[in-house]
């Protein structure tokens, strides 16, 4: 996959690169607006031998504990053959001479095996000190967390949020001791709305947007994936005019459909993913009616009333973007568990996850 555009979001990235760590960074957008794809992009064409890229994507793990955790941010083997680390010796090797791109941190067997019986502060304690070293060689670490979301809900001593305690090592790593850049992704946005309202993240912390693209750049992404894709110079205005249409500026979407065009109709190709948004969002409202949807907010378990849910969306018949306080907390939240809406929580805005959902929207309620 050939990378498009995103030279502002490219340019931000790099700059604060080039400065001191000094906040942490969350980077959070709709699903699928290509967040991922910018941060790799980034690390791995951006980036001179002067950095050492710590990448850890809690996606990849099904995390319900601690030591779900401590598995997923720390790596024992020393390559993609799976060799295992034996000693520091090693360690010190893949921090200076190895790949500029680590996934996961490294540490011998020997080591993070002893991990599980102590307290979380020693995992982070040796994380502080791979950072150290990384330093110490010369190599200015970046550490980005992708999908930290996953790590929400863990508890630690029956009811600490692990949560909490990583956030105090990051700011650590950033603010106080200015040894680490720090990059968290997630596509949650009511997790991005909750850090964003974090007391103890307040001026310690910046909010990045990665968004679906705008409408001049997403014909201009049409364009460029006819070339790379389907081997013609561009696309015809109006097939442009009708993509854009249906799904707007989601990078994801944009691409799926141009690789379809390989082997279907356009017009196929539309309609086939307007009728599975349409049906997927009837199924939704219709499985409401005997499931009586619950939501946790604050202490309270609150149900979900589905003619409150339809006056919702009605309010997106006409308008892409509402202001926040438009809907209730439960009823947005609910929508925003359920993918259906996307919160900025910088803008205090709602919209929903992307066009094609908004177009469902606008065609079932
Ligand atoms: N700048 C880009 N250039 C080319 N393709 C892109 C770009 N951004 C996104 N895409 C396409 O969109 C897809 C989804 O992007 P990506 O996985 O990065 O989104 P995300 O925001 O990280 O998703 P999630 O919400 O699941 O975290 C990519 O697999 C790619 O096909």
């Amino acid at each position: 996959m050939k990378f498009f555009n995103r030279e502002k979001e490219i340019k931000e990235i790099t700059s604060i690169l080039e400065g001191e760590p000094n906040q942490i960074y969350f980077i959070y957008g709709s699903i699928n607006s290509g967040k991922t794809t910018l941060i790799n992009h980034i690390i791995n064409n951006k980036l001179d031998d002067n950095y050492k890229v710590f990448y850890i994507n809690f996606r990849t793990y099904l995390i319900s504990e601690k030591k779900d955790f401590i598995e997923a941010i720390f790596s024992t083997k020393k390559d993609d053959f799976l060799e295992t680390i034996k000693d520091k010796s090693e360690v010190l090797n893949l921090i200076t001479k190895g790949a500029r791109i680590l996934t996961g941190v490294p540490i011998p067997e020997v080591e993070f095996n002893k991990l599980f019986e102590e307290r979380i502060n020693d995992a982070f304690q040796y994380l502080n000190n791979i950072m150290l070293e990384t330093r110490k060689n010369g190599k200015t670490p970046i550490l980005i967390l992708d999908e930290l979301q996953m790590i929400k809900d863990i508890t630690t001593n029956g009811q600490k949020y692990l949560l909490k305690e990583l956030f105090q090592f990051l700011v650590s790593l950033t603010k106080e001791q200015h040894l680490c850049h720090v990059f968290c992704l997630t596509s949650d946005s009511l997790f991005a709305e909750y850090v964003y309202n974090t007391g103890e993240l307040e001026g310690r912390a910046k909010h990045l947007l990665v968004d679906d693209f705008d409408k001049e750049t997403s014909l201009r992404f049409m364009d460029f994936l006819a070339k790379e894709i389907l081997n013609k110079p561009e696309l015809p205005k109006e097939q442009k005019e009708q993509i854009y249409s249906l799904v707007g500026g989601k990078p994801a979407d944009i691409y799926n459909i141009i690789d379809e065009i390989r082997y279907k109709k356009l017009d196929d190709i539309l309609n086939q993913m307007l009728k599975v948004e349409v049906s997927k969002l009837n199924m939704f409202l219709e499985i409401m009616e005997y499931s009586k949807p619950k939501i946790e907010i604050g202490n309270n378990i609150i149900e979900i009333n589905k003619k409150d849910v339809l006056n919702a969306l009605k309010l997106f018949k006409n308008k892409y973007k509402i202001p926040i306080k438009e809907i209730s907390l439960h009823i947005y939240s609910y929508l925003i568990k359920e993918n259906i809406l996307f919160l900025n929580p910088t803008e205090e805005t709602l919209k929903p996850q992307s066009f094609l959902v908004w177009n469902a929207i606008k065609r079932v309620v």
